[in-house]
């Protein structure tokens, strides 16, 4: 029940991701009353919340397991809310255990106003990562039935 990603969140922002040309992929978010921060616009935490999940999408491509280490967020323009956020994010590179993403955020299309940008350093980590630190309910969750986790993320890479 992902906050970013799942259908389940009435809320969430329901992010769907599909990969690009590369180790890329592209996400629309749209900016519902609920994600408001300023009247009117859309909250700046939430925006980075996006990046955060567009960029971790990188890794399910990658298949490799990684936690956000640092992320920063440059926003460009306000933005409304019942706008579409387009996202663009590909892996800059990997050194070790780092990966280095980017991303940026066009209003209304791939093509439209760029409105904000993001870099981030994910951090690999081993699988017992997740089952170490998070709530033992979530976890045993997602072992009962881990099929569901992987289809939900799963990219056709190349079809
Ligand atoms: C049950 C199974 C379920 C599976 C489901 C999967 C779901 C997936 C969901 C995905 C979720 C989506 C995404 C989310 O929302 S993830 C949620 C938000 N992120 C976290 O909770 C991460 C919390 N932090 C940690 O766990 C540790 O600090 C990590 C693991 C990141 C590193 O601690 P660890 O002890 O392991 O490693 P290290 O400290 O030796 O660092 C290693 C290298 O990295 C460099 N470095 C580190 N931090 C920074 C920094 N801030 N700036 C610059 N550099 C940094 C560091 O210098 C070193 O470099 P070098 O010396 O090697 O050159």
């Amino acid at each position: 029940m992902c906050f970013a990603c799942g259908d389940e969140q009435a809320n969430g922002l329901h992010l769907r991701v599909f990969a690009a040309e590369g180790v890329a992929v592209t996400a629309q978010f749209e900016v519902a009353a609920a994600h408001q921060g300023a009247p009117g616009l859309i909250h700046g935490g939430l925006l980075t919340l996006a990046f955060d999940e567009v960029m971790g999408s990188l890794q399910w491509m990658m298949r490799i397991p990684a936690v956000t280490g640092r992320l920063e967020t440059d926003f460009l323009r306000p933005i409304p809310l019942g706008r579409t956020v387009h996202f663009a994010a590909r892996c800059r590179g990997v050194h070790g255990r780092k990966l280095y993403h980017c991303a940026e955020g066009r209003l209304d299309g791939p093509d439209g106003e760029p409105v904000a940008r993001a870099s981030a350093l994910f951090v690999e980590v081993r699988l017992d990562h997740f089952a170490k630190h998070g709530r033992a309910e979530e976890v045993q969750a997602v072992l009962d039935n881990p099929g569901d986790h992987r289809t939900l993320r799963a990219f056709e890479v190349n079809p």
